[in-house]
């Protein structure tokens, strides 16, 4: 894992404008002793974590080290995965969604996830947002009309999609569609948004629209970001969260996480000494 010949990363700017402070919010998503295998391969190792509610936290670490696995514990999407077996807890709004009585309709409904590759489904852009409403909810034409579009402009993608509603997601830019799968998911509105490295096949100019709608949606949702972008996790985040080969290192306010982190693993990062 450690680079023998490292490139120092350009210093991070931050756009934090102060230190964050998870006292005056509440703890949305909490991982308690959480482990997870796959197989005989322990891929975390009992971490303790709290995402706090209505902040973007970012999860970094070098390739590997277990930052996607950790998302799909949230969500449960492992299940469906024989050999794959997560223990410990994982208590949103204090109940674990681990338990297997958790419904999972009702974890689905309220952790939303988008993935690294915008994967819009092949039909119109409105039948996009409105497909997985329609498994949860029974909608009028007019609401269903009006949920569609408040998902998309929430998405930032109205106003360049508004005339071609009925055009096939698949014609959309690359950037349009992860902004279309962003509002896939808000429209079910979630509690939680689980984002997997989101820009990473994206431009700069589409990724600058995803970071400034990410800071907008954390007024309604609770977010979190896997990167492997510094520069995108010091931007976006007011919390982030440091793992390595499947333990958390470290986890604070992002701007002291990135100007005085406790740990050296942590400052060997994020100065581009490994990873
Ligand atoms: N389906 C799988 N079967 C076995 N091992 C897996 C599987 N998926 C991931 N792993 C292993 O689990 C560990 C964590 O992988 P994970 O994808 O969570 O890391 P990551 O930090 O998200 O990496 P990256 O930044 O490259 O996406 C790695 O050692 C990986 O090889």
């Amino acid at each position: 894992m450690t680079d023998p010949n490292p490139s120092p990363r350009t210093p991070v700017s931050l756009a934090v404008p102060a230190t964050a402070d998870a006292s005056d919010t509440r703890v949305k998503l909490a991982a308690r002793e959480l482990a997870f295998h796959y197989g005989d391969f322990t891929a975390i190792k009992s971490i303790d974590l709290d995402i706090p509610e209505h902040r973007v936290t970012a999860l970094i670490g070098p390739s590997g080290c277990g930052k996607s696995t950790l998302l799909r514990i949230f969500n449960r999407i492992y299940s469906i995965y024989p050999g794959q077996r997560a223990t410990g807890r994982v208590l949103l709004d204090g109940e674990n969604v681990l338990d297997p009585k958790y419904p999972l309709n009702r974890l689905r409904s309220k952790i939303g996830m988008v993935f690294q590759k915008p994967v819009p489904f092949p039909m119109s852009i409105y039948d996009n947002v409105a497909y997985g409403i329609g498994h949860y909810e029974k909608l009028s034409r007019a609401d269903m009309d009006n949920r569609v579009e408040a998902a998309l402009r929430q998405g930032a993608l109205w106003d360049e999609v508004k005339d071609k509603l009925k055009n096939n997601a698949l014609g959309l830019s690359g950037g349009q569609q992860q902004r279309l799968c962003i509002a896939r998911a808000i429209a079910l509105r979630p509690e939680v948004m689980l984002f997997d490295e989101p820009t990473s096949a994206l431009d700069p100019i589409a990724t600058g629209k995803i970071e400034q709608l990410i800071a907008e949606l954390k007024q309604e949702f609770t977010i979190l970001i896997v990167t492997h972008n510094m520069q995108q996790a010091a931007r976006c985040s007011d919390f982030t969260a440091f793992m390595y080969l499947g333990e958390l290192i470290e986890h604070g306010a992002t701007d002291t996480i990135f100007t005085r982190p406790a740990k050296q693993q942590t400052e060997d990062y994020i100065t581009g000494r490994f990873g």
